[in-house]
């Protein structure tokens, strides 16, 4: 069996970077930018007020009178320049006008008719944004996956559309004749398929879309069909192929055989981790696999250390692989055999409790779970107050 890294690396290497298209900014959310964006104009594109007030040049000593000849406001500037002893009439967020240098906010003068008087201690600061001090014409901004920030930034650049590279699709495919969807009647022998829907959910919040495609039986017949709707014809199928159980050893557990038989150049099959163990991975049908166990909490896991990293780098997002933290054990734990261990626990400043259930099927645990407490394999048993390392959930 071979280890999380070596298996994070094989996984990785079936996927390469999607193709950009470009998006209007109300859908570039989330997505990666394929380029950097350069910024059209400086902004602020003049100087401008930072305050409401009045604009005017030198530093008036208190008691000082201008008077007040025109007014510049937000969207419209003054139409005359300022002589001495003259003020203009100014709105946060107006051009500067021609000879003023600062601005006195209105709460520091007294108006009577077109006179202000300076009070007795005038703010000494200029009010003034300088042209160009957020950003200059040609600033770029980086590629990144696009946060709610961003867009604001490339919206003030006066970018509308942004190159980002295409979102990968995901089919997902359960398979096993114990399971009918949510809603559906349950035969006495029969579960409802839950793995997909958080499957989906993980795929799409990383920036995927996701298709659940109808449930596969245990039949050879049905699971081919099902591979070749996931690929789909003529180029129209899946970034990559997502299996949910069928991958261990039973006499049913049919993914791998029918993989084989479409022509999978399979990448890996079982892994040293825990949950996860039959996790397998390949190219079928010109396209990635991915065949996770059927264990709901193993299928998750599994789609938190390798698919999401995947989908990412399908993306082009130079960051992939999870990061782990570092945390204080809460509670003593016993030694690891000859898998990784991740075990659904909860962290709260910086102090981590894995939970006493660890079965994989147990998906309320899961729920209550916020942390993947990261045990190596072979490791010494470890005690309340040691370092480990964990995954965020
Ligand atoms: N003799 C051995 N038996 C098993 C081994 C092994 O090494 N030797 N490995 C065990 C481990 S570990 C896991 S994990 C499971 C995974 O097996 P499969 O991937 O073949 O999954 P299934 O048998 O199809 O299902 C396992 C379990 O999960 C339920 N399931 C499946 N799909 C869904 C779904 N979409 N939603 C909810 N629940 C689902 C299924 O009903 C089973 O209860 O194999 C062990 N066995
Ligand atoms: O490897 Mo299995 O995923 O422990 O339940």
């Amino acid at each position: 069996m071979i280890s999380v890294e070596e298996a994070l690396a094989r996984c990785l290497a079936l996927v390469s970077p999607l193709p950009a298209e470009e998006v209007p900014l109300r859908e570039a959310a989330g997505r990666m930018m394929a380029a950097p964006a350069l910024a059209t104009r400086d902004q602020p594109p003049f100087d401008a007020s930072a305050m409401d007030g009045y604009a005017l040049g030198g530093d008036p000593e208190p008691g000082a009178r201008f008077t007040v000849i025109a007014e510049a406001q937000a969207g419209h500037a003054a139409a005359l320049a300022l002589g001495p002893g003259e003020a203009i009439r100014i709105f946060t967020g107006a051009p500067i006008p021609q000879g003023a240098t600062r601005v006195v906010i209105q709460e520091d003068v007294t108006r009577e008719g077109d006179t202000i008087t300076i009070g007795p201690k005038p703010d000494a600061a200029r009010h003034i944004r300088p042209r160009g001090q957020d950003f200059r014409a040609g600033d770029a901004l980086s590629p990144r996956r696009l946060s709610p920030h961003d867009l604001a930034l490339l919206a003030a650049m006066n970018i509308p559309r942004v190159s980002v590279t295409r979102k990968p699709s995901v089919a997902i495919l359960a398979t096993g004749d114990e399971l009918v969807m949510p809603g559906d009647s349950p035969g006495p022998d029969q579960i409802i398929c839950s793995n997909a829907f958080a499957l989906a959910a993980l795929a799409e919040a990383e920036g995927a879309t996701a298709r659940i495609l109808p449930i596969a039986r245990d039949r050879v017949e049905e699971l081919t069909a099902a591979f070749h709707l996931a690929a789909g014809v003529q180029g129209e199928g899946a970034d990559l192929i997502l299996t949910i159980g069928g991958a261990s050893v039973g006499d049913h557990d049919l993914v791998g055989p029918v993989a084989q038989s479409l022509g999978l150049e399979r990448a890996f099959w079982k892994i040293a981790m825990r949950p996860g163990k039959p996790l397998m991975a390949g190219r079928v049908l010109g396209r990635p696999m991915l065949g996770l166990p059927g264990n709901p909490v193993s299928s998750i896991v599994c789609a938190h250390l390798f698919l999401l990293p995947m989908l990412r780098a399908m993306q082009g997002r130079p960051d992939v692989a999870p990061e782990a933290v570092e945390a204080v054990l809460a509670e003593d734990v016993a030694p690891t055999g000859p898998r990784t261990l991740y075990m659904r626990a909860r962290v709260a400043g910086g102090v981590i409790t894995p939970f006493a259930r660890q079965d994989s099927a147990l998906i309320q645990v899961l729920t209550e779970a916020n942390a993947l407490l990261i045990r190596p394999k072979e490791d010494v048993a470890r005690q309340k107050g040691d370092r480990v390392f964990y995954l965020p959930l």
